[in-house]
C-alpha cells in the first residue's frame, strides 16, 4: 500500500495543535523534537515536520500528499491546491496597524506610506484592490518594532489577543484577512480511500471537541419538558433508575451553548448532572 505523507509545521504556533490532533486521530508515532521526519506505525503515513512557509509548496508539488497549515500561508504563497478540513486552531487575523499617535486613521491614508510586513503578497493584493500606493517593506519578522525605528509609517501582520501590538505602542485601523489552521491536500487527492479515511476520523475527533456528554437524573414526570430542551446525536437515551419514578438521560450537548442549556435543564427539573468530555463521535 501507498505510504501518504502529511506535512505539519516543526516547531511554532501550529505545531503542538497539528501533533495533538494527528494523535487524537489514533495515529501511532515518535515526536522527537530533533526528527525532521516521523513513520507512524499502525496508519501508511510519514509525517514531514517542516517552516511552515515551505507546506503550500511541498504540497503543491507533491513532495506532500497533506499539510497542515495556516490560510495566511496559504493565501500568502498563491498556491493551488484543495482545502480538506477546517481545523479550528492557529485562529488569528490579520491587521493594519500604526503607532497610537499616529495620523493615519484608515486606509485611504496609507497612500504614500511605507508599510513594515512578513506578508507582502496578501498586502499587495489588498492594495491594488483598494487603489492604495504604498510602499511595501519586507521582513521576516518582528514587524511590531518597524515604526517605532522609524523603518515605516505602518504595519501589517498578525493578531490575536492583540497583545503585541499594545505592547509596541501600536493600534490596529483595518482587518484584511481571518485565518485558521486547515487541512490541505495535492490536487485531485481528496477522494483517495486512505484520505477519506484520515479526513472521517479527523471530523470525528473535531465533533467531539465541540460537544459534551451529559447525564442527569429526572423525575419521569419531566421527561417531556427535559427532552424538549436536548438535541442528542440522533435522541437521547433514557433509561430507568432503581428509585421508582427517576429516569437517567443520557445526551451530548454542544459546547458553545452549554450553560444555557444546563441551566433551562435544572429550571426543568434535572438534577445530579454530569458533564464529560467526548473523545470522538462517528456518524
Ligand atoms: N498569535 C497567534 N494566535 C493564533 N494563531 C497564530 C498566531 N500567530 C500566528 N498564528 C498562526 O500560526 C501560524 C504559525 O505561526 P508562527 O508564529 O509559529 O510562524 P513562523 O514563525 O512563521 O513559523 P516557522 O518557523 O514554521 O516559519 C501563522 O501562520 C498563523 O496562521
Ligand atoms: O495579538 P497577539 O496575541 O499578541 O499575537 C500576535 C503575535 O503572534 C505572532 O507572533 P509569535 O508570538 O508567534 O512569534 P513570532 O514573531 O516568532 O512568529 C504574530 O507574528 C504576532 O507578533
Ligand atoms: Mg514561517
Amino acid at each position: 500500500m501507498k505510504t501518504l505523507k502529511i506535512a505539519i509545521q516543526k516547531s511554532g504556533r501550529l505545531n503542538e495543535k497539528s501533533v495533538e490532533l494527528l494523535k487524537n486521530c489514533g495515529l501511532s508515532f515518535e515526536n522527537y523534537k530533533s526528527s525532521l521526519i516521523s513513520n507512524v506505525s499502525n496508519f501508511p503515513l510519514e509525517i514531514l515536520f517542516l517552516r511552515d512557509d515551505d507546506i503550500p509548496e511541498y504540497v503543491q508539488d507533491g513532495i506532500a500528499d497533506l499539510g497542515i497549515v495556516g490560510e495566511n500561508v496559504i493565501s500568502e504563497t498563491g498556491v493551488d491546491v484543495s482545502f480538506l478540513q477546517m481545523l479550528g486552531f492557529g485562529k488569528c487575523t490579520l491587521k493594519l496597524a500604526v503607532q497610537t499617535h499616529s495620523t493615519i486613521e484608515n486606509i485611504a491614508d496609507l497612500n504614500g506610506k511605507s508599510i513594515a510586513t512578513s506578508y507582502p503578497v496578501i498586502l499587495k493584493n489588498f492594495l491594488d484592490d483598494n487603489k492604495i500606493k504604498a510602499e511595501i517593506r519586507t521582513i521576516s519578522g518582528s514587524v511590531e518594532i518597524a515604526p517605532g525605528l522609524g523603518l515605516s509609517d505602518a504595519i501589517f501582520d498578525i493578531v490575536s489577543t492583540g497583545g503585541t501590538l499594545k505592547s509596541n505602542g501600536l493600534k490596529p485601523f483595518a482587518e484584511v484577512m481571518k485565518s485558521e489552521a486547515v487541512l490541505i491536500g495535492r490536487k485531485g487527492i481528496e477522494n483517495e480511500p486512505l484520505i477519506v479515511e484520515l479526513i472521517q476520523r479527523i471530523q470525528s475527533v473535531l465533533r467531539a471537541k465541540e460537544t459534551k456528554y451529559v447525564v442527569l437524573n429526572a423525575e419521569a414526570k419531566n421527561i417531556d419538558q427535559i427532552l424538549a430542551l436536548l438535541p442528542g446525536v440522533k435522541s437521547p437515551t433514557v433509561v430507568p433508575l432503581a428509585e421508582e419514578g427517576w429516569v437517567a438521560i443520557h445526551t451530548v450537548i454542544p459546547e458553545r451553548d452549554f450553560w444555557e442549556k444546563i441551566s433551562l435543564l435544572k429550571s426543568a427539573g434535572a438534577q445530579g448532572i454530569v458533564v464529560m468530555p467526548i473523545e470522538k463521535i462517528i456518524l
